[in-house]
C-alpha cells in the first residue's frame, strides 16, 4: 500500500491552514494510503524544472504538492497551498540528494539561477567575499554542491546570503550561515552536517535519500496521529536551532554575553538551550526572568528541551525577586513584605507629617529610580546621584529634604521587619556581594531589557565574574517599564560578545511590518545606552493582513471582539490559543464580561492567576510580554487609552521624560501586537490611538 508521509519544514504552513481545510488534508492523506493505485490521484504538472514533483487535489481550490519515487511506494507531500501558489511553487523546485548528509532536499532553483545572474552582472567590487576563508574543498565536503557554491562564491556580504533563505536547500543554508558566522567547517560539520562520518551517496537516489531522514519526513499510521502533527508543532520547534541562534546558545565567553533581537527571533529559545547547555557541563544555572507567569512558561519549555532529571536539579527558574528573598530569609531570617498599596500609604503618611509639597507618586520613584538605582547610602550620595529624566529640579535643600523623608521611611520598615521588593533586592546583592562561595556558576536572563538596576546588582553578586558568567537575551524595542539601566554601571560588560538575531519565527511578516510602521522614527537606546536598529528584522511566514475596527461605544467595541473571536473558534483555533490585550486591568475584565455574554469561555490571566484551559486568555499589554498565541485581539486602543494619561508624565515637567514615556507607551503597543503568530485585530472606540497613525 502507497504511504504518504509529511515533509516537516512545512508542517508550519499546514499549521497555519483554516481548520476545515487542514480536515481535507488529513482526508486526503487517508484516501491516498487507502487506494491501491496510488498515482491515481496525483496529476502530471505542466512545465516543472524537476518531474518527479506532481500535484494532489485537496478541495476545489487547494492543491498539494507531491514528491512521486521513481520506484517503490514512498510518496512525500512537501507542500500545500492554494492553487496557483501550488503551482508557482512546484514549477520553479528542484529536489536533490545533499552530499553530506545523504537527506532529499529542496530548492528554487530558477530563483538561485536569477540571482547569479545578477551577481555575475554586478562584479567589480572590490569587497573581500564573505567565503574568501573556506577552501571548495570544505564547502564540497559540507555538502554545498556546484550551483550553490557558485552563488556562494559572490557573496560579500552576508545580508545576500539571508535574502535567500527558503530558496537555498534547507541544510545548505544553515551550512552558509554557520561558515559567515565565524563557525569553522568541522565545527559545522558536527553542528550542522551531525552525520558521524562522510560517506557516499547515490545522488540520483531520491528515494533512498527519503528513507534515511525519518525525523524529518514523519510517516504517520492513522489521522489521530496526522492530526497531532498538526496540533503540536510548536513545541517540536522549540527544539529547532538556527545556526546562529545555535552559535551563540552554545559558545563559551570570555566574560557575560548578549542576545538581542526583535519580537519572536528566538531569544527566549536561545536563553534555554543555553541554560541547559550549562547545566549539562556540570554548572548550577539560574535562569531568570521578569514574571513568575514567565517563570511558569521557560520551566515548561525547559522540560520539552531537557529529559534529564540531573540536568534539570541543576537549573533554578526564578524571577530575581524570589532569589534575593531566599538569599535573604537565608542570612536574616523571614521578614513581611509591603505591597505597592501599603507603600503608597506609607508615604502618604510622611507627606502629611513633614507637610511637604511633593505627591507620593513622586517620592516614590525618586526612592526607585535615582536612591536606589545608584545605591545612594547616605545625604552626600543623594546629592551627588544623577537626576536624568526625572522632570522636577531639586536644589541641595529640597533634596536634604526629601533625604530626610526617605531616612524616615526606611526606619519604618526596619522598625516592622518590613521591606518592599525592593529592599528585599538591595539587601541581597550586599549579602551575595560578601559571599565568597556563589549560589550559582552562571546566570542566564530573558527579558533583561526591563530589570530594575537594583535587580542587576543581585544578579552581578550571585556569580563570580568570569567565563560564563552572565548570558542575558533581551530587546531593548520591548521595553515597557520605567527601568533603564546601563550594563558596565552594574559591572556586567558584554562588549565584543553581543549577538543580534533578525528572523522572526512568530508572527506573519503581514503583521510584522504592520506592528513595525508603530516604531518608525524612534531612537531606542540599548541596553549599553547606544542607539540599535532592527534593520534586517525579518519574517519569512506569509498570512492575513492585521485587521482594524473603530466603533463609536465600548459596547459595541466589545461586541465586535466577540464576533471576531466566535470567527476564529469557527475556524479551528482552540479558546486557549486566542490571547486579548488591554491597556488596564478593568478594561481586561470588561473584556471577559462581554465574551462570557456572548457564551465564549474566558478567563483574565493576573499575577496569582493562571491560564485556563479552553479558556480565551485576556490580560493587560504588560502581561502579554513574554507570551505569544495564534491570534491576538489588541482592545481599546483609543486616543483617550494608548498613550494612557497616567503614564506620561507632562512636556512642561521634564520633556526628556514625557518623550520616554510616550515611547514606553508604543512599545508596550507593539510588544501586544507581535504576541501574534498567525492573526491580529486591533480595535478602538472613539478616535484611534494617535500611534495607529
Ligand atoms: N529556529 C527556529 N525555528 C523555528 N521556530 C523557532 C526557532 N526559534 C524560535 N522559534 C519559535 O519562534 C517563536 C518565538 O521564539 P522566542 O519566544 O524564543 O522569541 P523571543 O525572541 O524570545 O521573542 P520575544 O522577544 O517576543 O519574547 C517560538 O514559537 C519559538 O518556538
Amino acid at each position: 500500500m502507497a504511504k504518504l508521509g509529511i515533509h516537516r519544514d512545512f508542517l508550519q504552513d499546514l499549521v497555519r491552514l483554516e481548520r476545515p481545510i487542514q480536515q481535507k488534508v488529513v482526508e486526503t492523506i487517508l484516501k491516498f494510503e487507502q487506494t491501491s493505485h496510488a498515482g491515481a490521484h496525483l496529476e502530471k504538472l505542466s512545465n516543472v524544472r524537476d518531474d518527479r514533483l506532481k500535484s494532489i487535489r485537496i478541495d476545489l481550490k487547494y492543491r498539494g504538492i507531491v514528491l512521486a519515487p521513481e520506484t517503490g511506494d514512498r510518496y512525500t507531500l512537501l507542500r500545500v497551498d492554494n492553487h496557483d501558489d501550488a503551482y508557482a511553487w512546484a514549477r520553479n523546485r528542484r529536489i536533490s540528494v545533499n552530499a553530506a548528509t545523504g537527506h532529499m532536499e529542496i530548492r528554487d532553483t530558477e530563483t538561485i539561477d536569477a540571482t547569479i545572474q545578477r551577481l555575475t552582472r554586478d562584479t567589480g567590487s572590490a569587497v573581500r567575499p564573505v567565503f574568501a576563508h573556506v577552501s571548495d574543498a570544505d564547502l564540497t565536503r559540507l555538502g554545498v554542491d556546484a550551483q550553490v557554491r557558485k552563488f556562494a562564491r559572490m557573496l560579500t556580504d552576508i545580508g545576500m546570503l539571508e535574502a535567500l533563505e527558503g530558496r537555498l536547500p534547507q541544510v545548505q543554508y544553515d551550512v552558509l550561515i554557520g561558515l559567515a558566522s565565524g563557525m569553522s567547517p568541522e565545527e559545522v560539520w558536527d553542528d550542522i552536517v551531525g552525520s558521524p562520518k562522510p560517506e557516499a551517496y547515490d545522488p540520483n537516489d531520491v528515494d533512498a535519500a527519503v528513507r534515511r531522514m525519518p525525523d524529518k519526513v514523519a510517516l504517520v499510521e492513522g489521522a489521530e496521529e496526522i492530526i497531532e502533527l498538526f496540533d503540536k508543532p510548536f513545541a517540536r520547534w522549540r527544539i529547532y536551532l538556527h545556526p546562529t541562534q545555535r552559535e551563540t546558545a552554545y559558545r563559551t565567553y570570555s566574560g557575560s554575553a548578549q542576545v538581542l533581537g526583535g519580537p519572536g527571533t528566538g531569544k527566549t529559545v536561545v536563553a534555554l538551550h543555553r541554560a541547559r547547555h550549562l547545566a549539562a557541563q556540570g554548572g548550577r544555572v539560574l535562569l531568570t526572568t521578569f514574571t513568575t507567569t514567565l517563570t511558569r512558561s521557560l520551566t515548561d519549555s525547559l522540560r520539552l528541551l531537557e529529559s534529564d532529571d540531573e540536568v534539570l536539579s541543576r537549573i533554578d527558574v526564578l524571577t530575581v525577586d524570589q532569589v534575593a528573598r531566599r538569599a535573604v530569609e537565608r542570612r536574616l531570617g523571614r521578614f513581611t513584605l509591603v505591597q505597592s498599596d501599603e507603600e503608597r500609604a506609607m508615604w502618604r503618611r510622611i507627606i502629611r507629617r513633614r507637610e511637604l509639597e511633593y505627591s507620593e507618586t513622586f517620592l516614590m520613584e525618586e526612592w526607585r529610580q535615582v536612591v536606589l538605582a545608584q545605591d545612594a547610602m547616605d545625604l552626600d550620595g543623594y546629592l551627588a546621584a544623577r537626576r536624568t529624566g526625572r522632570g522636577k529640579r531639586l536644589g541641595p535643600l529640597q533634596r536634604a529634604q526629601i533625604w530626610r523623608a526617605i531616612t524616615e521611611f526606611e526606619q519604618e520598615l526596619n522598625k516592622s521587619n518590613a521591606r518592599t521588593y525592593e529592599t528585599v533586592c538591595a539587601t541581597a546583592a550586599r549579602l551575595l556581594a560578601e559571599e565568597d562561595d556563589k549560589p550559582y556558576d552562571h546566570v542566564v536572563v530573558d527579558e533583561a531589557q526591563d530589570l530594575h538596576p537594583v535587580r542587576w546588582r543581585v544578579l552581578r553578586s550571585a556569580v563570580s565574574t568570569g567565563q560564563d558568567d552572565i548570558f542575558l537575551a533581551g530587546d531593548a524595542h520591548q521595553r515597557i517599564y520605567d527601568n533603564r539601566v546601563s550594563l558596565g554601571s552594574v559591572g556586567i560588560h558584554v562588549a565584543g560578545r553581543s549577538t543580534r538575531l533578525t528572523i522572526n519565527y512568530r508572527t506573519t511578516a503581514e503583521i510584522l511590518s504592520w506592528s513595525l510602521a508603530m516604531l518608525a522614527g524612534e531612537k531606542v537606546l540599548g541596553l549599553e545606552d547606544e542607539p540599535i536598529t532592527l534593520a534586517g528584522y525579518r519574517s519569512e511566514i506569509h498570512g492575513e493582513r492585521p485587521r482594524l475596527f473603530g466603533a463609536t461605544t465600548k459596547n459595541a467595541e466589545l461586541a465586535y471582539v466577540a464576533t471576531v473571536v466566535r470567527g476564529w473558534i469557527d475556524a479551528g483555533v482552540s479558546a486557549d490559543e486566542i490571547g486579548i490585550a488591554a491597556r488596564s486591568g478593568p478594561h481586561a475584565q470588561d473584556a471577559v464580561a462581554a465574551l462570557t455574554r456572548a457564551g465564549i469561555p474566558a478567563s483574565h490571566l493576573t499575577r496569582d492567576k493562571d491560564a485556563v484551559e479552553g479558556h480565551v486568555q485576556v490580560m493587560t499589554m504588560h502581561r502579554m510580554k513574554g507570551l505569544e498565541f495564534r491570534c491576538v485581539a489588541v482592545i481599546g486602543v483609543g486616543a483617550g487609552q494608548i498613550p494612557s494619561a497616567g503614564a506620561v508624565r507632562p512636556l512642561e515637567e521634564d520633556a526628556t521624560t514625557h518623550w520616554n514615556d510616550l515611547q514606553r507607551e508604543r512599545c508596550l503597543l507593539f510588544v501586544a501586537c507581535t504576541r501574534a503568530r498567525e492573526r491580529l485585530a486591533v480595535s478602538w472606540h472613539g478616535e484611534p490611538s494617535p500611534f495607529l497613525n
